[in-house]
C-alpha cells in the first residue's frame, strides 16, 4: 500500500524563471501544501517579478537571484535552455550546503556538457523534463495540474547522489506527473522526435501558407480548414524558448529531421505513381498511433 503523505515534500523551494512551468509549479506547490512549506520565485525579469506578486503565487518573490536561493532546500531552474548552464553557473556559489539544483529544461545533452566541471564532484544537480506545456508563456500561462498524468523524464550523471535524484522523483510525483530516469543523449533524441521535430514542421508549415498567401494576395488563411488550424497552435510558442532547443538540440534534430524528408519523400512517391497500398497504410499508422496515445492518457 502506498503511504499518504502528511509534510511537504521540500522545506524551500525557489523558482528562477516562473513563466508557464514555474508558475504551473508554484500554483500546484499552492493548491497541494505536500510540495513545499515554503515557495520564493525570482525572475531576470522585474515585470514578471511583479506579475507573480499580483498573482500571488508564491510565499516570496526576490528580484536578486543569489538573495532568492540562498535559503532553499531545492532550486528549480525553469529559464529557457540557453540560460539554464549561465544561471546554473552563476548561482551555484549562492547555494545552502546540502541543496538540490534542478530544472525543466527541453534538451539535456549539451546543457549538461556546458555545466560540466562547473559544479564541485557529485553536486546535486538533477536535470529534469516535463513532458507537459502548451503554447503559451509566462506567468499568467501556468496551471496547478498542467503535469497531472504527463510524464517527467529524468537524467541524472553517474555521479549525481541517488538520494537527489529520488527527491526530485518524488517532488515531480507530488505535481502528479509519471517519471522516468535516462540517458540525456536518448532523452534528447526521444524528443527531437516528438516534440522537436513537429515544432519545426509547424512553424515551417505556417511560414509556407503564410507566404503563399502573400504571393497570390489569396485567401489561404482566410479559409484555414482545422487541419491547418492544429498546427498553428503549436505554431504559437515562444520563440526565444524554440530557438534555444533547435540551437542546442541540433545533433538529434537535424538527424530526425533527415528521417522524416525521406519519408515526405516516400509518401510523395507513392501519390506520384497511385501506390494506393502505401497511401494507406501510411495513414493507418497515424491512425494507430493516436489511438495509442489515447489508450495512454497522453492525448
Ligand atoms: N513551454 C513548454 O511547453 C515547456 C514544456 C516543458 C519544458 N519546458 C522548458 O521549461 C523551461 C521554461 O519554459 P516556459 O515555457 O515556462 O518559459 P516561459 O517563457 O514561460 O518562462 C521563462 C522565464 O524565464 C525567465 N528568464 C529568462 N532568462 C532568465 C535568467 N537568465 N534568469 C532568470 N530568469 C530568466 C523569463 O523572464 C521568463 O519569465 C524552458 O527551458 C523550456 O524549454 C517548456
Ligand atoms: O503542448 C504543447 O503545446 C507543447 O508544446 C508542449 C511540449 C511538447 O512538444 O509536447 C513542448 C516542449 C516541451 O519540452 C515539452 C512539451
Amino acid at each position: 500500500m502506498t503511504q499518504v503523505p502528511s509534510e511537504p515534500l521540500v522545506d524551500t523551494l525557489c523558482i528562477v524563471g516562473p513563466g508557464l512551468i514555474g508558475s504551473s509549479v508554484l500554483r500546484a506547490a499552492r493548491a497541494d501544501g505536500l510540495i513545499a512549506r515554503r515557495t520564493i520565485a525570482t525572475d531576470i525579469d522585474p515585470a514578471v517579478c511583479a506579475r507573480v506578486r499580483e498573482l500571488d503565487i508564491a510565499d516570496e518573490v526576490d528580484t536578486d537571484p543569489s538573495k532568492a536561493v540562498a535559503d532553499a532546500d531545492v532550486v528549480m531552474l525553469c529559464v529557457p535552455v540557453g540560460a539554464i548552464a549561465p544561471v546554473a553557473r552563476a548561482l551555484y556559489p549562492h547555494l545552502k550546503p546540502g541543496a538540490i539544483m534542478t530544472d525543466t529544461g527541453s534538451v539535456k545533452r549539451s546543457v549538461l556538457a556546458d555545466l560540466d566541471g562547473a559544479l564541485p564532484p557529485g553536486a546535486a544537480y538533477v536535470p529534469a523534463h516535463p513532458m507537459a506545456g502548451t503554447e503559451h508563456s509566462g506567468p499568467d500561462a501556468g496551471f496547478a495540474t498542467l503535469f497531472v498524468d504527463r510524464w517527467c523524464l529524468l537524467t541524472p550523471r553517474a555521479d549525481t547522489p541517488p538520494d537527489a535524484t529520488a527527491r526530485i522523483v518524488a517532488l515531480w510525483e507530488r505535481l502528479g506527473a509519471r517519471t522516468r530516469i535516462m540517458d540525456p543523449e536518448h532523452h534528447d533524441n526521444v524528443c527531437a522526435m516528438v516534440s522537436h521535430l513537429p515544432h519545426l514542421i509547424a512553424f515551417t508549415i505556417c511560414g509556407t501558407a503564410d507566404q503563399l498567401a502573400e504571393d497570390t494576395r489569396g485567401e489561404v488563411l482566410d479559409y484555414a480548414a482545422s487541419g491547418f488550424r492544429d498546427f498553428t497552435r503549436v505554431a504559437a510558442s515562444d520563440p526565444v524558448m524554440w530557438r534555444d532547443i533547435f540551437l542546442h538540440n541540433r545533433e538529434a534534430l537535424l538527424a530526425m529531421l533527415d528521417r522524416f524528408r525521406a519519408d515526405a519523400d516516400a509518401m510523395a512517391e507513392a501519390i506520384r505513381h497511385g501506390d494506393a497500398d502505401r497511401i494507406v497504410e501510411t495513414i493507418r499508422r497515424g491512425r494507430e498511433i493516436r489511438r495509442s496515445l489515447i489508450e495512454n492518457r497522453q492525448a
